[in-house]
């Protein structure tokens, strides 16, 4: 989810200069105090549950409508594939939890506490460590909340999606917006300060006032966390019928983007801090420190059917960090976990340039960007300044005010944040090119010392 595709769902064009005043100091990097070592020791955890009890028109992420209740096994398997891949990563210390899906809300709190017990089996997992749980606000939903507490859950993500009831028919969602604020309402009451929703913006017959409207109505309710998706069309979804045959219609490109800059000037205006691309929030302890590991780059490890996990497998000999994927299909992947222990569907070994790759893209989605020492711990021995200081494109990206590079570091503007998608080809462009001379440079130096060490 993390990476280019969500980064389009919130990018729309021409919006106020915002970034410097915004989520730059409101994140305290750990890692940049601490140093690399815990870049391979310590891991946030994503727990994927598969389960949905319908299908929402728009969304194409890994879900399936369960057909017999399986949950015992599905548990036993999560608790299994926790188990297995911390041993592999030989992470030490996992720093948050995030319960995703598919809908979470819909399996067993004592499923949400098998699986911190594992996790706290074999890693230490601090009390205060984020454990955040997705839900859907549905009468069910918000009945179980109190429970989740119980096992561990701190923080919950509350997918509203919307507050007009016409519109979350016409998004295929099971609950009311009566019953999200009641949602709402009640999780704050758990969780103060640690309440987060989920809305969308630019849905089908949208206009910029009627989500004028949406947000007042949201920040009279919602707590200290927003996250803001564009709609994405998906293809194979519905929705994304629907609108290719004429049935629905959905707002234009530059509706979507006043939307989008209407939403964070309102949400400044109300105290919010936009601390990445599509979130915001009220202050620090209100921002996702799980998703800020993503943007940050550093390792988490994915289980449960088509999670993903970015982490280095000292288990098994690896410095190299890997990309990994669990097999989607939950029957299959439970299969797999039982015979040997996790369901990896797909395994990449990233290089030096493509991990930087990642570091780039996910950090520039951050108000604050990339700072030099952050750079710096995956990339010692080429500065920001090295790699983008000197291309002609990067420096036309300079002086259009819509890219800073200073003694921070690197990052997007207000007006450059909203265009982070036009802009990333230009940087990758020039990461590669400065990553590959200065394989050459070394590959020659290397030449050239064999040469006068072993003269003959
Ligand atoms: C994958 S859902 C899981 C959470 C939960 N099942 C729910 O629906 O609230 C996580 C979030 O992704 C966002 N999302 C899903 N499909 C999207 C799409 N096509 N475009 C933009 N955002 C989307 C929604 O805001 C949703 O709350
Ligand atoms: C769209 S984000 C919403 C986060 C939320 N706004 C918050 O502040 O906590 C969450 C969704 O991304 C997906 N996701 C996140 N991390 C993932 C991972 N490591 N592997 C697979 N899917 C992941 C899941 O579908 C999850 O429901
Ligand atoms: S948006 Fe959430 S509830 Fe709806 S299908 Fe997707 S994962 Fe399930």
């Amino acid at each position: 989810m993390m990476s280019l595709r969500a980064a389009r769902r919130a990018l729309s064009p021409g919006v106020r200069r915002f970034s410097d005043t915004s989520g730059g100091e409101i994140v305290e990097d750990v890692s940049e105090r601490t140093g690399c070592a815990q870049l391979t020791t310590q891991a946030s955890l994503y727990v994927h549950w598969p389960y949905c009890l319908r299908r929402c028109s728009y969304c194409n992420f890994n879900k399936y409508i369960s057909r017999d209740n399986n949950d015992h096994m599905m548990t036993e398997c999560l608790q299994k594939e926790t188990e297995t891949l911390l041993q592999l990563s030989q992470v030490s210390c996992v720093t948050s939890v995030f319960f995703g899906g598919g809908t979470p809300s819909l399996a067993h709190p004592s499923t949400v506490a098998a699986v911190l017990e594992t996790v706290s089996g074999q890693a230490s997992l601090s009390e205060k460590a984020e454990v955040t749980l997705e839900v859907n606000p549905t009468p069910v939903g918000m009945s179980k909340l109190e429970d989740f507490c119980r096992a561990g859950v701190n923080r919950f993500s509350i997918g509203v999606q919307s507050l007009q009831d016409d519109d979350l028919k016409i998004l295929g969602r099971d609950h009311s917006s009566r019953q999200a604020l009641q949602t709402i309402e009640e999780a704050r009451r758990l969780c103060p300060g640690r309440v987060s929703v989920d809305v969308m913006f630019g849905r089908p017959k949208q206009s910029v006032e009627s989500w004028e409207n949406e947000l007042s109505k949201l920040l009279r309710v919602c707590d200290d966390h927003m996250s803001l998706y564009q709609l994405t069309l998906e293809r194979g979804t519905q929705l994304f019928k629907q609108v290719q045959g004429g049935e629905v219609t959905v707002p234009a490109e530059d509706v979507t983007a006043e939307m989008y800059q209407c939403a964070r000037r309102t949400l400044h205006q109300h105290g919010f801090l936009q601390y990445e691309v599509s979130n915001f929030a009220k202050h620090q302890k209100a921002v996702s420190h799980h998703n800020m590991s993503y943007w940050k780059g550093r390792q988490y490890i994915g289980v449960g059917p088509g999670a993903h996990g970015r982490f280095v497998l000292p288990g098994e000999g690896g410095v190299a960090r890997e990309a990994r994927t669990q097999t989607l299909e939950p029957d299959v992947w439970m299969r797999e976990v039982q015979q040997r222990g996790h369901g990896t569907r797909r395994r990449i070994q990233l290089n030096h340039l493509e991990l930087l790759e990642e570091v780039l893209v996910m950090g520039m989605r951050m108000t604050e960007g990339i700072n030099h020492k952050h750079w710096e711990l995956f990339s010692p021995q080429l500065s920001l300044r090295e790699v983008f200081g000197r291309s002609t494109d990067v420096q036309e990206l300079l002086q259009s005010g819509r890219l800073i590079l200073d003694d921070r570091g690197l990052r997007c503007s207000w007006d450059g944040l909203a265009l982070l998608d036009s802009m990333l080809p230009a940087l990758l462009v020039e990461l590669e090119r400065q990553i590959s001379q200065r394989l050459q440079r070394d590959h020659h130096t290397d030449g050239q010392t064999k040469k006068t060490s072993n003269p003959r």
